[in-house]
């Protein structure tokens, strides 16, 4: 169980969830998604799970059990596919969701209990933005989850970004690394464009790593692509269009990192602590 975090919002935190999944899942591993940002929620776009009017793919039903839809090999259960979307033709997130604490928590809950994902490897939690609601229920109800922090490269984000993984740090969540994205984009020259400017993963890297037995590592550095945007956009993540795509790249070699760690969520029950 794998959660994704990030300090503020619109720092890619989802496209790389999505693309991450995808690249386990080609590994051949059995992977599940949960996107739990009720807010802002993507994931089903991101994965081409939304037809041309807007509407997420629907979960299956089994009495009470919800069997989760299946993209380029993951499983995902979304707000996204209970809702119907405000905006014909809308990407699914159009749509608003004006939830407080304890409906988030009862949904993310439903989520990890009544979604049946089966025999999994590994299970990336899409988190909202922040250090909210969500956050911390996560925090409670999977005591266990290992974290990543995804931030930008500029130096301001790095406190933001720290924060929410010590957030998941409070609550009994390891911080096992972090994903630097919108990092350099080169340019024709060779030379390469600092947009966002430089150093922000390792400054979060370094300031979680301080008084932890294990140094928290900068798993990747993604950089600013346009095939990945355009990826998100068409619904066929990078990492499947294009993975010669430096960002492909870089993601694939976040995926190896996760894909290395000794992790078996088979046969295993997932370790809801219900309250
Ligand atoms: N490396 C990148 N290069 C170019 N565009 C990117 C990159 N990463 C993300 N984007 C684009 O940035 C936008 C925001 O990405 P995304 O929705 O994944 O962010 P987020 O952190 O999940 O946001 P929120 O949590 O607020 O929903 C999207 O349009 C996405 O295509």
């Amino acid at each position: 169980m794998i959660a994704v975090t990030s300090g503020k919002g619109g720092v890619g935190k989802s496209t790389l969830t999505a693309n991450l999944a995808v690249a386990l899942a080609a590994r051949g591993l059995s992977v599940g998604l949960v996107d739990a940002d009720v807010h802002g929620f993507s994931v089903p776009a991101l994965l081409g799970l939304v037809d041309e009017h807007g509407t997420a793919a629907r979960p299956t039903r089994v009495d009470d059990m919800i069997l989760p839809p299946v993209a380029h090999g993951v499983k995902v259960i979304s707000i996204g596919m209970f809702v119907e979307p405000t905006e014909p033709g809308g990407r699914g997130s159009s749509v608003a969701v004006a939830w407080r604490g304890p409906m988030l928590h009862r949904t993310l809950q439903q989520f990890l209990t009544d979604v049946y994902f089966g025999d999994l490897d590994v299970l990336l939690v899409d988190l909202p933005p922040g250090t909210g609601d969500v956050a911390i229920s996560l925090g409670q109800l999977l005591p266990n989850a290992e974290v990543l922090v995804v931030t930008t490269p500029q130096p301001a984000a790095a406190d933001v970004a720290e924060r929410s993984g010590l957030v998941a740090r409070q609550t009994g969540q390891t911080v096992i690394g972090v994903v630097e994205n919108m990092a350099g984009l080169a340019q024709p020259d060779g030379s390469l464009l600092d947009l966002f400017g430089s150093g922000g993963g390792d400054e979060v890297a370094r300031r979680l790593s301080e008084g932890v037995d294990e140094p928290v590592p900068v798993v990747a550095s993604v950089p600013l692509s346009v095939a990945l945007r355009r990826g998100g956009d068409d619904g066929m993540p990078v990492v499947l269009a294009e993975p010669d795509d430096p960002a492909a790249r870089a993601i694939e070699q976040a995926a190896a990192f996760l894909a290395g760690r000794p992790r078996s969520l088979a046969g295993r029950h997932l370790d809801v602590s219900v309250r």
